[in-house]
């Protein structure tokens, strides 16, 4: 997406009636006016001014009128420019809140998908949204018509009081000084795509600093983190020298652009004042208009360079949106009960070439148990996850009660499929808005009566729901966290319901007891469980074994027992 069309897009965001903001436009826009109107008018009422002080006359009632207005000319430019702050703030507000909200509507489902999906990189994207907005939209789109309509009137009114050979060269000064200005701005461009991907290094490097506080605190690494840390505050702080130093030599640059252009017009007047073709009013006119022009012009050639770090982050951000269709209809509730699921002949590899699931057909009944078992590594996670259609496979096809899992849209699936990660992320919320969390159906006694039968405390008193269970959870123990979540679950309608070794936590008397309530209590669904434990895999009504990917073999756990490889699996896993 080009700048000028990530302009008009922001333009159109601003008055597209959805944000609220169209009456900040208009008052904006007012202000703008007023302050062209005022930068203007001042001057030429100075030049009136100085031509009639210029001459012997009395005291009168225009000049009067006059002074006053070039006092407000001269003071009223404050009350403008904080109208317009005050307009370009509810923008801002608005649009980057808009697109935040995009922005997570887009990337929430990648990053379930793909845990280490740009957490921290979206974190300092949507905290850098509000700055670059203001840039573009104070900085460039709010003052860059404004100054054009500033400088076309200020033209006429030069050619209409001085003779046109003085709004000839003001126009080449301008034209030179806004030439140096854009190859600037244009050197600037890539540099400012490069200083955007190192903040965003940092902005991931905190993150995870943050994230892995107890990792870092507990093997005493705070030092190496610290360091590591500063090794890329220190690359980022690199890339923006390289950037002011470029900003720097293009203000020297535009700074001897404007001198020379400066000597030669006021030369110029001087010589016209002095023959008398020029009043000394004109003289002051004249340079008025120059510095009034030339000052925003540079201010606005800064901007425009800066403009240049918040475009391309916000054509980042944008592109990330872009990239994301959200499927609008909702579609038509799905049949009660459990479902049967078909396995047919799945493949997998996360990088296309090496295979972590290779071609899997099984058959899982409605309403049985079944459990995944197999070595660490040997996929069971990742066919987990096909099978919930988290992931799509290369090869094969994943059908439940009739429909082919890959035809439904990412964003319903959960409806058929209901996958539960070993480690649950809970919110800094209440233990009662956790455990009710959808799809639970539940009313806030029946939670608690649940987690009470899951001996949610060791004493089993009640659990209050309105306790806050900590960042992530953290007020509460590995078991507590997978009690809560196996609550929560016993009530929520779905046909099928996969556990990615979300007991494990759980002592095996605990987890016995949780999966037979979880059986008792969601006759309505089908069962899939990965687990390490053996004493689960009694209890199921099928075992899937996968070695290195493949199905090695399947059925009920006695049956399987007869095998020697199976035996052998348990026997190493110290499970038996
Ligand atoms: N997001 C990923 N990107 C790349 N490779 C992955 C990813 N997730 C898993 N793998 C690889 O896929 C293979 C199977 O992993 P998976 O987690 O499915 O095994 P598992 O049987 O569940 O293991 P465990 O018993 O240790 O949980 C492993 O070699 C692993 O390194």
């Amino acid at each position: 997406m080009s700048a000028l069309a990530l302009m008009f897009r922001l333009t159109r965001m601003m008055v597209d009636k959805r944000l609220g903001v169209r009456d900040a436009v208009f008052i904006g826009m007012a202000g703008e006016g007023i302050g062209i109107l005022l930068l203007v008018a001042g001057p030429l009422l100075l030049k009136h001014l100085v031509d009639r002080l210029s001459q012997p006359l009395p005291l009168s009632a225009p000049l009067v009128v006059a002074v006053i207005l070039f006092a407000l000319t001269a003071a009223a430019a404050g009350l403008v420019a904080a109208l317009r702050h005050h307009s370009t703030t509810r923008i801002v507000e608005a649009i980057a809140g808009d697109l935040a909200l995009q922005l997570l509507a887009a990337r929430l489902p990648i990053m379930a998908r793909h845990s280490d999906a740009m957490g921290g990189r979206m974190l300092g994207q949507i905290e850098r949204l509000p700055f670059s907005l203001h840039l573009l939209i104070d900085g460039l789109l709010w003052q860059a018509v404004p100054l054009m309509v500033q400088m076309a009137v200020a033209f006429c009114v030069i050619l209409a009081v001085v003779p046109w050979i003085y709004a000839v060269l003001i126009g080449l000064l301008l034209a030179g000084y806004c030439f140096i200005t854009m190859v600037g701005a244009e050197r600037y461009q890539h540099q400012a795509v490069t200083a955007n991907e190192r903040s965003e290094s940092l902005t991931a490097c905190i993150a995870d600093l943050l994230r892995n506080a107890p990792r870092v605190i507990f093997n005493g690494n705070m030092d190496a983190e610290l360091a590591r840390a500063a090794l890329v505050a220190g690359e980022r702080a690199k890339e923006a020298g390289r950037g002011t130093r470029s900003l720097v030599s293009m203000a020297a640059v535009q700074c001897s652009a404007v001198t020379l252009g400066l000597v030669l017009l006021l030369g110029l007047a001087v010589r016209d004042v002095l023959a008398f073709r020029l009043t000394v009013g004109d003289l002051i006119l004249l340079q008025a208009y120059i510095l009034r022009l030339v000052l925003p012009l540079g201010g606005f050639g800064f901007l425009l360079r800066q403009a240049g770090r918040a475009v391309a982050q916000i054509r980042e951000t944008m592109a990330l949106i872009d990239g994301h269709a959200r499927s609008p209809s909702c579609p038509d509730p799905l049949p009660d009960g459990p479902a049967r699921v078909q396995l047919g002949g799945i493949s997998f590899a996360f990088d296309g070439i090496r295979y972590v699931v290779r071609d899997v057909s099984a058959t899982i009944e409605a309403g049985s148990l079944t459990v995944l078992v197999g070595a660490n590594g040997s996929g069971k996670s990742t066919l987990a996850r096909l099978i919930a259609g988290l992931l799509d496979p290369l090869a094969g096809s994943v059908d439940v009660n009739g429909i082919i899992l890959a035809d439904v849209p990412r964003e319903h699936r959960h409806r058929h499929i209901l996958y539960i990660p070993q480690h649950i992320g809970l919110f800094a919320r209440s233990l009662g808005e956790n455990g009710l969390y959808p799809p639970a159906a539940s009313e806030a006694q029946r939670l608690q009566r649940r987690l009470q039968a899951l001996h949610f405390y060791p004493d089993d008193r009640m659990p209050e729901l309105d306790m806050p269970v900590g960042e992530g959870g953290h007020g509460l123990s590995g078991g507590q966290v997978q009690k809560l979540e196996l609550a929560r679950l016993a009530s929520a309608a779905v046909p099928v319901l996969i556990l990615d070794e979300a007991t494990s936590a759980l002592d095996p008397q605990s987890e016995t007891a949780a999966i037979k309530t979880l059986r008792r209590e969601r006759a309505q669904s089908t069962i899939i469980l990965v687990t390490h434990r053996r004493h689960i895999a009694r209890m199921a009504d099928h075992v899937l074994f996968l070695v290195d990917g493949a199905l090695r073999c399947a059925g009920t756990d006695e049956a399987l027992a007869q095998r020697a490889d199976y035996r052998n699996f348990w026997h190493r896993a110290k499970g038996a």
